[in-house]
């Protein structure tokens, strides 16, 4: 999505996860290494064992400063799978390695540890503490840490003022709207500079307006700081505004991983397509995969010019100003323009049922 993430992505993976499986219900570990009842639909291995898979033999990796989104309907496995991320539900099966480390063989002092500092957690209910003041909530992580606390007070702050609430820091959550009790459970979150931020359906309790408003402020915090970001949303257009990647899911399995672009436009079956049908798709499609060679005389052009990763919204904007084709340009490099006909094809959709046009990107595999 951004700049920051785009350029840090190259550095490897922060969770790596194979082949993770969590089963509820009775003798749940002889599920996974049983290949009859592996391959049973989630009804049949309800009827025959009494278990629910909640997450099915999943496997991907988040990278370094991407903003990876979990999507799903409810029941589909996001808050399951996101919580065996740090054992807050301890996976049945499978590997999970954090940084290089394998998670599943951490001890207690190291997990509590990991939940501490490395990844913190963002859920919808705030859970803040009613008596303290935003700015003790914001420390309170701090505290456990053992911060002293005049450091951990002037670190609050700077967090409280880092997500839009300078002036409310002395008052209790009770006085706060949702949309700010959420900034302020955001704001602990960061307190503690966890090289992760797990979120689980932040804003879904919000009301339209605050839950957009919220959402930028998360594109905003990314852009300027470049952490990795786990966002579990069942909402589509929350996924597809937040996500560099996004897995979706359907009955503990992930059914596509790819980016915003690659699910709408090349789902990877019927069940994606019917997903994203009504995606407009001037909103996530780019014009790197938009745009035409350029010829001759539009590589002589000086007229506007867009990055590659530019949405084809905006790059319809842009034309709509000038009445010319704008070039893509990737720095100095010329790679195509587009004009009011390739920009019209993809609101037409004429690019549809997976004739990429000159992206030759592949879906990326589960
Ligand atoms: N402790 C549990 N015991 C038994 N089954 C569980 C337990 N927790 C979750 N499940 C089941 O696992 C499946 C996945 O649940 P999960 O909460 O991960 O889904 P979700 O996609 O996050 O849903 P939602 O959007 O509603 O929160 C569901 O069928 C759920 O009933």
């Amino acid at each position: 999505m951004s700049e920051t993430a785009e350029a840090t992505t190259k550095t490897g993976p922060v969770f790596s996860v194979r082949n993770l499986w969590k089963v509820f219900g009775p003798r749940a570990d002889k599920v996974p290494g049983n290949t009859d009842l592996a391959g049973l639909s989630a009804g049949e291995l309800r009827a025959r064992t009494g278990c629910t898979a909640a997450v099915r033999d999943v496997s991907f990796d988040v990278q370094q400063g991407e903003v990876f989104v979990v999507m799903g309907l409810s029941g589909s496995g996001k808050s399951t799978l996101v919580r065996c991320l740090t054992r807050l539900i301890e996976p049945t099966a499978g590997e999970l390695v954090m940084d290089g480390e394998d998670v599943r063989a951490m001890d207690r002092t190291r997990l509590r540890e990991l939940r501490r500092h490395r990844a913190s957690m963002v859920f919808q209910h705030f859970g803040l503490l009613p008596h303290r003041s935003v700015i003790d909530n914001v420390a309170y992580g701090l505290e456990i840490q053992g911060m002293g606390k005049a450091e951990r007070r002037a670190k609050a702050a700077e967090m409280v003022s880092k997500v839009g609430l300078d002036g409310l820091g002395e008052r209790r959550p009770g006085q706060l709207s949702g949309g700010q009790q959420q900034r302020v459970g955001l704001a602990r979150a960061l307190a503690v500079d966890p090289e992760v931020l797990l979120f689980d359906e932040p804003f879904s309790a919000l009301d339209p307006l605050i839950r957009r408003d919220m959402q930028e402020e998360v594109v905003r915090l990314h852009r300027e700081e470049g952490r990795t970001m786990v966002f579990i949303t069942h909402d589509l257009s929350e996924a597809l505004r937040l996500g560099d990647r996004i897995a979706l899911m359907r009955d503990g399995e992930i059914v596509q991983l790819g980016t915003p672009e690659e699910i709408v436009t090349r789902p990877a079956d019927a069940y994606v397509r019917d997903f994203v049908r009504d995606v407009p798709r001037e909103q996530v499609v780019t014009v790197r995969s938009a745009m035409r060679p350029a010829d001759g005389a539009d590589s002589a052009g000086s007229g506007a010019a867009v990055g590659p990763d530019t949405l084809v919204s905006d790059a319809i904007e842009a034309v709509a100003r000038t009445g010319e084709p704008v070039r893509v340009m990737d720095g100095t490099k010329l790679l195509g323009v587009v004009g009011h006909e390739e920009l019209l094809s993809v609101v037409a959709r004429l690019d549809d049922a997976g004739e990429g046009r000159n992206d030759a990107r592949e879906v990326a595999p589960a």
